[in-house]
């Protein structure tokens, strides 16, 4: 099968590959696509829904010819307890519901969560905290944060496991 992974950024891609190769024989193919959402979604609403915009974009991009759309998603989001890192993800399919499934949540530093919430995107923010480039397409925040226990393709790739396992079930039981 063929399936469609809606973004470039390699954490993301290794982690789907990683996660899903293992249990499907398939092509991956990965394509920018938007997520119709803005680039630094700051609510679970709005983060689940890049994720799943960004799956079924993957699907339908022109000439993709997919089985599948896989899309994942970061946020940011506050809360009465603080700043947390948020994480979902969706499975896309011609004529079927979405499969959907979160990630990770840590807490992140007040400094860095007003940072976003005053209009920065949590990437840049980072790079700025941790004097490096491209700390989103590394280990990202999840990495800085938890002292490199789980970095960002660690923590995708056990988001994506949770999608394949869905899928995994729903095949067999349909
Ligand atoms: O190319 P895409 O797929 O868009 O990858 P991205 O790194 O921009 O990732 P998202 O759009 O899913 O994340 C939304 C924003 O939050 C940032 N972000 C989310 N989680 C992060 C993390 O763990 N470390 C660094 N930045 C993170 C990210 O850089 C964006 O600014
Ligand atoms: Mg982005």
């Amino acid at each position: 099968m063929r399936i469609a992974i809606g973004t470039k950024n390699p954490t993301k891609v290794n982690a789907v590959k990683g996660a899903f190769a293992k249990h499907v024989n398939a092509e991956f193919i990965s394509t920018n696509v938007s997520s119709n959402v803005s680039a630094q979604p700051i609510t679970d609403h709005e983060t689940l829904t890049g994720a799943m915009n960004r799956a079924k974009n993957a699907l339908e991009a022109e000439g993709s010819d997919s089985d599948l759309g896989v899309g994942l998603e970061g946020g940011l989001v506050k809360t009465d307890f603080g700043y947390f890192l948020c994480n979902w993800g969706a499975v896309a399919a011609p004529k079927s519901q979405p499969i959907i499934a979160g990630g990770a949540r840590i807490m992140i530093p007040d400094e860095i969560g007003d940072l976003v919430f005053s209009g920065r995107e949590l990437g840049d923010v980072m790079d700025d905290y941790v004097k490096k480039n491209n700390v989103r397409q590394n280990e990202g925040a999840i990495g800085v944060f938890t002292n490199g226990l789980v970095d960002r393709t660690k923590m995708f790739q056990e988001l994506s496991s949770l999608l394949i396992g869905q899928y995994l079930y729903q095949q067999k039981h349909k």
